[in-house]
C-alpha cells in the first residue's frame, strides 16, 4: 500500500491531528525530568505511549534527540517502532536535502525499511533544487514511503524564500507555488493520493497557493504557533481533508499526565473533524 494511501486511510480512520514528540529541554524540566538520555528516554516513549493509539501520524523532531548523540538516536529508533506499532503513521522531521548523492544516502537512511530509522515519511527541503530530491523520490516510490517538502512554513522568517519569484525560465512564480505545482506533477493520476507531500504552515496567509495536490499536506505550527482548527480550513478549503494539523508543545506541556496527553488528541481531532466534515 503506498503511503498517500496509508495516509488518507489514517485520516480516514483516527482524525487529522498529528503530534509532534519533540522532547525540548524545558519540558523534560517541566515534566520533572534531567536533561539527559534518561530523561529523554522516559519523556519521550512516555508521550508515545500516551497518544499513539489516538492520533493518526506521530511526527518525531530528529534534532531533539540529535542532541543526545548515538543514545539520544537509539532513543529515536524506540519512538519510531513503539509508534508504528500502536498504529500511526511515523512523519520523522528531518528536513534533509543535498547534492543528489548525499540526498541518496539520506534517502536510503530514512525510508529503506532495513535501516534502523526507517519511517513512514519525513520532511525534505529543497534548497538545492527540487531536482536534487529526485533520489527521495525514487526510493520513496520503491519502498511505498512518503515525502513532504518545505513549501510555505510556519515561520515569520520563510516569506523571504519561499514568496521570491523564480525567473521566467522556472515560470516566473513564487517558490512557494513552485514547489506546490511539483508535488502536484509527481501526484497526478494516483489514487486515492499521492505519496508527495508539502509542509504549509497553519499559520500563514495561503492566499495566491493552490493547495490542490492530490498529496498529503502537513500543517505545522497549530497550537502553540497560534494555528487554529478555523485556520486550517481558511487556508487550504476543500483540500483541508488532506491535511495533517499538526502540534507538539500544545500537547506535550499536558504531559506528563498521559490522560490529559491522550485528550488533547481526542478533542483536536473531534474539532477538526466536526469542522472539516
Ligand atoms: O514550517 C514548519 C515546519 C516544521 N515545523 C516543526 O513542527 C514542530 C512545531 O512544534 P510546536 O511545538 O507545535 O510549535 C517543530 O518540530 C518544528 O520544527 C514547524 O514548526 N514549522
Amino acid at each position: 500500500m503506498t503511503f498517500g494511501a496509508r495516509f488518507a486511510a489514517a485520516l480516514a480512520d483516527r482524525g487529522q491531528f498529528c503530534v509532534g514528540i519533540d522532547p525540548h529541554s524545558a519540558l523534560l524540566h517541566d515534566w520533572g525530568y534531567d536533561d539527559d538520555v534518561a530523561g529523554l528516554e522516559r519523556f519521550a516513549l512516555g508521550a508515545v505511549e500516551a497518544v499513539a493509539p489516538y492520533c493518526s501520524v506521530v511526527k518525531p523532531q530528529s534534532a531533539f534527540y540529535e542532541r543526545f548523540g548515538s543514545k539520544g538516536i537509539a532513543v529515536l529508533e524506540r519512538v519510531i517502532a513503539d509508534s508504528r506499532a500502536a498504529g500511526a503513521l511515523v512523519l520523522l522531521d528531518v528536513k534533509r536535502g543535498d547534492i543528489g548523492s548525499t540526498s541518496q544516502a539520506y534517502a536510503d537512511a530514512y525510508l529503506d525499511p532495513s535501516s534502523p530509522l526507517a519511517s513512514d515519511a519525513i520532511t525534505i527541503s529543497p534548497y538545492l533544487g527540487f531536482g536534487s530530491l529526485l533520489p527521495f523520490v525514487d526510493t520513496a516510490r520503491r519502498y511505498d514511503a512518503g515525502l513532504f517538502v518545505l513549501a510555505a512554513t510556519s515561520n515569520k522568517e520563510g516569506p523571504e524564500v519561499q514568496e521570491a519569484v523564480t525567473s521566467e525560465e522556472f515560470g516566473g512564480r513564487t517558490v512557494a507555488s513552485a514547489m506546490l505545482d511539483h508535488l502536484r506533477e509527481l501526484n497526478s493520476g494516483a489514487t486515492p493520493l499521492g505519496s508527495f507531500g508539502a509542509v504549509v504552515g497553519a499559520t500563514i496567509d495561503g492566499s495566491g497557493l493552490d493547495f490542490d495536490l492530490n498529496g498529503p499536506i502537513l500543517a505545522p505550527g497549530y497550537g502553540e504557533q497560534g494555528g487554529t482548527s478555523s485556520d486550517i480550513l481558511r487556508i487550504f478549503g476543500a483540500s483541508a481533508r488532506n491535511v495533517a494539523a499538526s502540534s507538539s508543545r500544545g500537547v506535550l506541556r499536558l504531559g506528563p499526565d498521559p490522560v490529559a496527553m491522550r485528550d488533547a488528541v481526542l478533542r483536536a481531532n473531534d474539532e477538526l473533524r466536526t469542522l472539516l466534515g
